[in-house]
């Protein structure tokens, strides 16, 4: 079993005078699925290709296995592009087949690779078939085992799931959790952030080219602004006007949704919930992924407070 971290050390980047990554740091551990998060242009595509080699880094350190990466060890990586690399016209068991032999494997075992993986992905009875005669759908299950065709070490896929159905997402997150489990760090770019939330081990939310929160789910999750909501069906309104740290955030039909600023006391706001009459209901409530994206991706950076 491979046990070797991705690390991504402190990485920048400019295009000219835009600054693409600035620090960019974080790491992928063996047999984990990190979902990479941001905004569109914060800096997740540029990231892959410095850590794939098809892009330099201006300064920073991407290492594997503790050493940095090199040319041998990046043909060990099952890379999905975000602008799909097939050769539309070949066949898609002979594209397979092609790109394992590229990886080194002999003819009839890259066959057996590439027979396998259609098999996995739902696709065998496409074999013969030219690729740009597959549904969209279709070709990004052929660009997956594309990238694994190979038995890659480490996984590093941009935006894997986007325009798949619900079966094909299904069908890609069996083999990334599969392959993880096995040892494999996993990388994946997504905007579709309940997926991430509901597949992956740590996530990571960049912005403007650096990352600005980065660990499991819900961890991150136990981090955002705590919200309550409370069913108190006699509580007049305005009746939790004045405790400290709380704003209300919405009322309606008696419940009472609050957020709570850190340090805030709940059972102050039980009180004072208790005291308006019967409460049916009183939940902490944490934020969802997509929340605890919004208000990290909406936040002033901190030359914007500073300022
Ligand atoms: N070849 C390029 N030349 C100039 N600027 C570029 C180039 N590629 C990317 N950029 C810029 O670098 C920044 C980061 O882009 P990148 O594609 O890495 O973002 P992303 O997070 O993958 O976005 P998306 O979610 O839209 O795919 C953006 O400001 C983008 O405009």
């Amino acid at each position: 079993m491979v046990d070797a971290r991705l690390e991504i050390d402190a990485v920048s980047k400019r295009y000219g005078d835009v600054v693409a990554l600035q620090d960019m740091t974080f790491d992928v551990r063996a047999g984990e699925l990190f979902g990479f998060v941001g905004s569109n242009g914060a800096g997740k595509t540029t990231t892959m290709r410095i850590v794939l080699g098809v892009l330099a880094a201006d300064s920073g350190q991407v290492r594997w296995d503790s050493e940095p990466i090199t040319a041998d060890t990046r043909r060990r990586i099952g890379y999905m592009p975000e602008e799909r690399g097939l050769y539309p016209k070949m066949k898609v068991g002979e594209q397979l087949t092609y790109l394992a032999e590229l990886h080194g494997m002999p003819r009839a075992v890259a066959r057996a690779a590439a027979l396998q993986w259609a098999e996995q992905l739902g696709i065998a009875g496409r074999f013969g078939d030219e690729v740009q005669k597959l549904s969209l759908g279709n070709q990004q299950r052929v660009q997956l085992a594309a990238a694994l065709v190979h038995d890659p070490r480490i996984l590093v896929l941009d935006e894997p799931f986007s325009g798949l159905d619900p079966v094909a997402v299904d069908v890609m997150s069996e083999v990334l959790r599969r392959k993880a489990e096995q040892g494999i760090p996993v990388v994946f770019s997504s905007h579709q952030l309940d997926l991430v939330e509901r597949l992956c081990d740590r996530v990571g939310i960049v912005r403007s080219g650096q990352m600005v929160a980065c660990g499991p789910v819900d961890e991150l999750r136990d981090t955002g602004t705590a919200r309550l909501s409370v069913l108190a069906p006699d509580a007049p309104a305005g009746w939790a006007d004045g405790l400290p740290g709380v704003t209300v955030v919405e009322a309606r039909r008696g419940r009472t949704t609050l957020s709570l600023a850190t340090g805030a006391d709940d059972q102050a706001v039980l009180a004072a919930a208790l005291a308006t009459g019967p409460v049916h209901e009183f939940a902490r409530q944490r934020p969802s992924l997509t929340e605890l994206f919004r208000n990290v991706v909406s936040a002033p950076t901190a030359e914007e407070a500073a300022s």
